[in-house]
């Protein structure tokens, strides 16, 4: 049994465990805040006199324990919100009491894990929007919680919205909408015990449509046909990753809501609603495996959770593992490797951007004091990756996709942490594969910085990309559009990234004139997959082609997904032309931006 210690809670987990937490709030858009109260059924598990949890940037007005009022005291945390201490009546205050806290508060305009957006903001613009995201430390600025992935409990959600709204939660409806004229107020339940970085809520103006037995897609009017064909690959994702982890979908719905475009990641695995940016609406599903990494999310994540954030590689490197085997089950086995081809690229920039040796380019880094989002980077997604790909080189394909099942069959409604993954893995190949046990240097997996060793990957898709990139660097031969006939996207982006890493060795970019060429011929400057938007825009200002300008600025304006924005507000940073551009787009575009992404960027721009 793992202990109840993290680093980036306030709470007193050790003394106290939380069962299931019932939030009941009104949305006022006028005021931009969330009001209401939070009843908290918790036990104790050490004799303590108090309660204490986790809040950032939240008004609390009143509390109370089994219906009686309590003392209150708020003591605030540089870097980890306020910890809300609630006294506990004596009668409480042995192993095994039972209770309720009921916490009264409201949200103000810092509560972090909340973007309220102006209708100006919106697709439609019609009416205003809200929608949260809490991982990886933002839930205490939803709710008083015990803000730490241990910490699982069920959860109700009774949301009450102005009648034009809709509101959805990670949860699965628990009754009908019930509307006054003026208010609806929509009931939600999740009866699967879920980590605080899950509990989402988005209320909009929204339509949806069915796209599969358990499935709809979510969306402003205007988008939701265009989302539910993009989309419409769900169900078969769905019964892949059953097939592979050997293990029903325990969450009832999944269904999915394409957000407003400052959304700012790829996809969030909110249980039952996977949150989603619209840079996935390329037109041709050519980016729906994002969908298929929160799918995988269902087992890996969240019904199998990291014990703590410096574990994160265990949510994330498995997820990617799921991710590229349910896409090889739909393509070909041969995407497996082309996929991890494009993540040890992702990997490389990461690295590049830390410093080999930081403290964050470690599988299983230590962050004291950090706030995870400082952390985030493709770090424990394709390290991660990498480490469960050389074990499974190392035992077999075969028997690895076998212990994979085991694996969710131990660990599941549980958090894991890296020594337990280890030791599982050590113990379930003890006796068939104890030679090759013998050779895993699993600190140096765990805890050294920058790259490990590059495995063999398969090239047999990659290889025409590769030989493509050498032509343009090397600018033999004629070029033609007909060059990339017939390719995937992914492949269109190994090219972009193979050319990108060529030049930088070699300390000389495309010339602008090619750069203009190649943009013409493979259409990409218009194209409307985000993916390769973003790779021509990094090649081009890193050639310092000034041109790109009015071009990257749409893009930064237009979404505010920070696997796109941050990197180009970096490069634009860096480069010559686009230093003082890059501090005048964002002074223009700040507010448009998510809270996280906006701290984020700030820090990108030297401020
Ligand atoms: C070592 C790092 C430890 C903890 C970090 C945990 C969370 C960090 C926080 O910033 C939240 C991340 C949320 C990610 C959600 C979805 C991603 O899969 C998106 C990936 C990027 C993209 O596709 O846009
Ligand atoms: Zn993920």
């Amino acid at each position: 049994m793992s202990q109840r210690v993290d680093k980036h809670t306030l709470a007193n987990l050790s003394a106290i465990a939380v069962h299931s937490l019932d939030l009941h709030l009104t949305a006022d858009f006028d005021r931009s805040a969330l009001h209401g109260y939070v009843d908290i059924e918790a036990e104790v598990l050490e004799e303590t006199n108090e309660v204490i949890l986790d809040t950032r940037a939240l008004y609390i007005k009143s509390a109370t324990i089994d219906g009686v009022p309590t003392l209150k005291k708020q003591i605030d945390d540089e870097v980890f919100g306020t910890a809300l201490h609630l006294a506990l009546p004596e009668a409480l205050q042995a192993v095994g009491s039972k209770f309720t806290a009921r916490v009264y508060y409201e949200t103000t305009p810092e509560s972090s894990a909340i973007q309220w957006l102006p209708k100006e903001q919106t697709a439609d613009k019609e009416y205003p929007y809200l929608f949260t995201q809490c991982q990886a430390i933002h839930a205490r600025s939803l709710l008083p919680c015990q803000d730490c992935p241990m910490a699982k409990s069920v959860y109700k959600g009774t949301i009450t919205v102005p009648s034009w709204a809709k509101c959805l939660m990670s949860a699965v409806a628990s009754a009908e909408p019930e509307s006054d004229g003026e208010f609806t107020k929509f009931y939600y339940e999740q009866n699967v015990a879920v980590p605080s970085y899950l509990i989402a809520i988005v209320i909009g103006h929204i339509d949806s449509r069915e796209v599969g037995p358990r499935s709809r897609v979510w969306s402003e009017p205007s988008q939701v046909d265009a989302v539910a064909y993009e989309f419409a690959q769900t169900e078969d994702f769905l019964r892949s990753a059953e097939e592979i982890m050997d293990q029903e979908y325990v969450w009832g719905r999944y269904d999915m809501v394409s957000l407003p475009p400052s959304f700012p990641f790829g996809g969030m695995e909110n249980p039952c609603l996977t949150f989603a940016t619209p840079t996935l609406l390329a037109g041709d599903r050519s980016l729906a495996d994002v969908i298929a990494h929160e799918i995988a999310h269902s087992w890996t994540g969240n019904l199998i959770t990291n014990h703590t954030w410096e574990h994160f590689w265990l949510n994330e490197g498995w997820t990617m593992w799921l991710q590229r085997k349910i896409m090889a089950k739909i393509h070909s086995d041969l995407h497996f490797d082309f996929d991890a081809i494009i993540g040890w690229t992702a990997l490389q920039d990461s690295i590049d951007h830390f410093g080999a040796d930081h403290e964050f380019t470690k599988l299983v880094p230590t962050l004291d004091g950090a706030d995870p989002d400082d952390s985030f980077s493709s770090v424990p997604y394709e390290k991660g990756f990498n480490l469960l790909y050389y074990l499974s080189k190392l035992v077999g394909d075969d028997e690895f996709e076998t212990f994979a099942k085991a694996y969710v069959h131990e660990f599941k409604y549980k958090t894991v942490t890296s020594d337990q993954f280890r030791d599982f893995f050590v113990a379930y190949f003890s006796e068939t594969k104890a030679d090759e046990l013998a050779t895993i240097d699993w600190d140096t997996w765990f805890y050294a910085t920058g790259m490990p060793a590059r495995p063999n990957f398969d090239t047999t898709i990659s290889s025409a990309s590769a030989e493509l990139a050498d032509r343009w660097v090397k600018g033999e031969g004629t070029f033609e559009s007909s060059d990339i006939e017939g390719w995937t996207s992914s492949q269109i982006i190994v090219t972009l990234e193979a050319i990108l890493e060529k030049c930088t060795e070699r300390n000389e970019y495309l010339s602008h004139e090619v750069l203009e060429n190649m943009g013409t011929l493979y259409n990409l400057a218009e194209t409307k997959n985000s993916e390769v938007r973003f790779r021509y825009q990094t090649l081009c200002v890193r050639a310092e082609y000034s041109a790109i300008l009015p071009q990257v600025e749409e893009f930064l304006k237009e979404q505010g997904r920070m696997k796109f924005v941050r990197p180009l507000y970096r490069d634009l940073y860096k480069s010559e032309f686009g230093k003082e551009e890059a501090r005048r787009i964002f002074g223009e575009w700040k507010e448009f931006y998510h809270p996280i992404a906006r701290k984020m960027i700030y820090k990108d721009l030297g401020y």
